[in-house]
This record gives structure tokens, sequence and C-alpha cells, in this order.
């Protein structure tokens, strides 16, 4: 009996029958890499389970190994690909475009690789924007710039029809979308519209969060450059606030829903006395209130240093009643919010302070990604190509367990990640902080 958790089936165009041009081996041992089958399965969890008084691997929930495969479904003479990025910049998106162009050129011979500009916007009908021819001399220093050379945006992902109108008026048969959830749903939904058409394009996504909140995967790229990128920020606010009389450091960081960028960065940089996430709820005022904690820690050592995610505290304020152009909410500036709170505090306690307030977060999330994402980026960027090829669609490259794996979007879309204040990330974040497990009376 199966005892399967999760669907980890990836759908296909149909059967791979054509050799693939680049040249790897069938055999261990013989000091060439081998081609990845589709039966190669990587297992999901890693923990074990007890199963009458043994404890035992869980076996059922296997994932698709990445990677080249022998046989793939597209003539890499008939293949028009193109690549579009959309939602928020992050930190290795140019690293991702360039490992696809390369890819796609170098391992499979593939010509025809077009930019679409502007995320979704730019596969709509009145898009005024041409694609961008792409090849390996186009792409070839653009990982050194943060950002997109295609540009990103937000909206257009629902007009799914017009969509596929514009993959088939341009002859696209594979498209690679690299972008969050937002871009993950429009994804699959594209992908629904194509097979409702009976056509044979594939829809590949390279899952892009900066906030790390997708589920599914062990980290997203990015990540790792956006918490060396907030550390400065926080080294800053620190350093402020111990020359001033009393002073206080704050840093908000992004993370709309998921504090993982400001967990990371207190652990990174253990200057933080307080780290405020959307997952962990706290109060301004009473006794275990955060104003009365900052005011102990104040008066005991002569300094305190904040650092907030921006999903934080949002209770604090009625809602904006603001969507962007997705759809996604817009959140109250809780860093400024803090900021007056303290301030106001501090004037009615009669204790003077010096607050400095810093928010980093378009600095963050514009840089250049550091040597750690770019060799991410560089094999995530691979590995979608070699899905694609395959004849693989509605699925996404992910790393579990430090394995590269395809999954389905679907499933990869049915819940988001949160820091999980029972797990070990927090726990180690309040023991570096010292800041008490809960600030709620
Ligand atoms: N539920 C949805 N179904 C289909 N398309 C969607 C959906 N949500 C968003 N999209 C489309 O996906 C694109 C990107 O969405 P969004 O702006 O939310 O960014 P994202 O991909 O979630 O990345 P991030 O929020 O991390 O920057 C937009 O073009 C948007 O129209
Ligand atoms: O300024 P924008 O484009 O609205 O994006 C802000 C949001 O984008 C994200 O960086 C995700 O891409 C969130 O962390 C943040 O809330
Ligand atoms: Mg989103």
């Amino acid at each position: 009996m199966s005892n399967k958790m999760f669907d980890f089936d990836i759908e296909t165009l149909g059967e791979a029958k054509i050799s693939s041009p680049i040249r790897m081996s069938r055999n261990n041992g013989d000091g060439m890499a081998d081609y990845v089958s589709d039966e190669d399965r990587i297992l999901y969890s890693v923990q074990t389970h007890e199963e009458d008084g043994v404890r035992k691997p869980l076996l059922d929930d296997t994932m698709e190994e990445a990677g080249p495969r022998e046989k793939i479904y597209f003539n890499p003479s008939h293949v028009h690909a193109a690549i579009c990025t959309c939602g928020g910049i992050c930190p290795g998106l140019n690293n991702v475009i360039r490992a696809v162009v390369r890819c796609f050129w170098y391992r499979y011979g593939v010509r025809r690789i077009s930019g679409i500009q502007y995320g979704y916007l730019g596969l709509l009908e009145n898009s005024s924007w041409p694609l961008i021819p792409l090849d390996p001399d186009v792409v070839d220093d653009i990982q050194e710039k943060g950002g997109t050379i295609l540009g990103s945006a937000r909206g257009g992902g629902k007009q799914v029809e017009e969509i596929v109108d514009s993959l088939e008026r341009l002859n696209i048969n594979i498209l690679i979308t690299i972008g969050g959830d937002g871009t993950l749903r429009g994804a699959y939904d594209i992908g629904e519209e194509i097979k409702r058409r009976g056509l044979k394009i594939a829809v590949v996504g390279v899952p892009k969060t900066i906030d790390n909140d997708l589920s599914f995967i062990d980290s997203s790229f990015g990540f790792d450059t956006a918490v060396a990128s907030a550390v400065p920020s926080v080294r800053g606010a620190h350093v402020e606030a111990k020359n001033s009389i009393n002073g206080i450091g704050l840093v908000k960081v992004m993370g709309r829903e998921s504090g993982y960028i400001a967990a990371h960065t207190s652990l990174a940089q253990s200057d933080v006395n307080f780290c405020l996430i959307p997952e962990s709820p706290f109060d301004l005022d009473g006794p275990n209130g955060l104003l009365e904690h900052v005011k102990r820690r104040i008066l005991e050592r002569g300094h305190a240093v904040i650092l907030v995610a921006e999903g934080a505290g949002q209770e604090f304020a009625p809602p904006t009643g603001e969507t962007d152009a997705s759809g996604n909410i817009k959140y109250h500036d809780i860093g400024i919010f803090l900021k007056e709170k303290l301030k106001s505090y501090f004037k009615d306690e009669g204790i003077p302070t010096s607050i400095k307030y810093i928010d980093p977060s378009y600095i963050i999330r514009s840089a250049p990604a550091n040597s750690y994402d770019s060799i991410y980026c560089a094999r995530l960027g691979a590995h979608a190509v070699h899905a694609a090829m395959a004849g693989k669609t509605q699925c996404l490259v992910s790393r579990v367990n430090n394995q590269f794996v395809y999954l389905p979007i679907k499933q990869a879309v049915s819940k988001r990640s949160h820091v999980d204040i029972e797990g070990t990330l927090w726990r180690d974040v309040l023991e570096n902080t010292r800041q008490p497990f809960s600030m709620k009376n």
C-alpha cells in the first residue's frame, strides 16, 4: 500500500523519441557523466519515522531527478524557445537567463531563443515590446549586473488565452518562466490552455522568490545574496546605535508572509536584539510587549538593534485596501510605523534616544548574485532546459535535499513556506538575539 502524501508526477507533451545531441554515458564507472532517466528518483523526506517499533526512511514520496535525458522530445532545429521574468526582481535573474541561453545553444544546438520583455505583459496582444533575440554573445556578461535584461513586471498573467494566442502566433514551443508563486500559477494556467488547444508547447518554471517563501525547495536562488546584502545594513545600524546615547538601530528587510531574510540575517550578523517576522505576532504595549522589552534592553545595555520583516506587525494598522497589478495586497510600512512608535514611547518615558532607521530593501533586491547564487542559478537554468527539451511541461526545477529535481507546478504552489516558529531556525534565532520567545501579553 502506498503512503504517498504528494503528487510529484511530471506531465509530458508526449514520448521522447529523439536521441539527445548531448553525448553522455549510460554506464557507471566509465569516467563519463551519465544520462538521467525518468526513473531516477530522489527521496523527498530524509527524516525517518517509526513503523512497527523500527525507525525507517519514508520511501513513498519520491521526486524525479533533474538532468539531461538520453531521448528528447523536441528536434532542436524546430525549437523556438522563449524566456520571461515576472514579479519583483531578485539577485540571479540574469544568471538564470544566461544559463538557459547557453544550454539551449551549446548543448542542444537551438538557434531560436527569444527574450520576452516585462514578463507576461510582453505576451499580451497589445504589447509594443519586441522579442529580444538571445544568443551567447547577448548574454555574455549579464551575470555581472543585478536585475534582468528582459525587464520584469506584475500583471497580465491571468490573460492566458491572449498569452497562448501569442505563443502560437510567434511559433514558440518552449516557454521558460522565471518567477514566484504568481508567475508559477500563471505558467500552470498557460499549460492548461495549451493542453485544451491540443498544442505541443512546453512550459517550465524556474522558481524565484527573494522572500524564500516557496515550498518544496531547499532555498530559492538570490536568497543567499539577499542575506549577504542585508548584513551591512544591520552592521551599520549596530554601529550607529552603539555610538549614540541610548541608540536604537532599526532595519527593515523584505518578507511579505515569511521572515526568512530577517531570520537568516539575524544569524549572519548577530548584533540583532529583536528579530520581528510575520510568523511570530507580537504586542507593542503591555509588560510583555516589544516597547517594554526594548526599554529594558536600552536601560541595561545602552543600545538596541531591531530587524523587522516587512510583513510583520501588519495588524497594527487597518489594511491599506490597495493591491498591485498582480493582485498582491500592498502593505503598510512597518519600519516607519515602528520608528514613530519607538520615538513617542521613549519620549513619554522620559528616556532620550536616537533612532536610526535603515530600509535597504531595494538595494538588496537589485544586487548582482554572489558566487553561491551564481553557481546555483547556472545549474537551475541548465536543468530547466533539459526538462523542456525532454518534453516535460507544467513543471519546475528545484533543489531538494541538495539534489536537483523536477516538480509539478501544481504541487509546488499548493502551499507556501513559512518560518516554523517551533522549528530549529527560529530556535537558533531566539538563542542568538536572546529576545523572549513570545512578545504577546
Ligand atoms: N493566481 C494567479 N494565476 C495566474 N497568474 C497569476 C496569478 N497570480 C499572479 N499571476 C501573474 O504572475 C505574474 C507575477 O505575479 P506576482 O507579481 O505576484 O509575482 P510573483 O511571481 O509571485 O513573484 P514575487 O511576488 O515573488 O515577486 C504576473 O504577471 C501576474 O499577473
Ligand atoms: O516593490 P514591489 O515590486 O511592489 O515589490 C515588493 C515585494 O516584492 C517582493 O520583493 C517579492 O518579489 C516582496 O518581498 C515585496 O513585498
Ligand atoms: Mg508573489
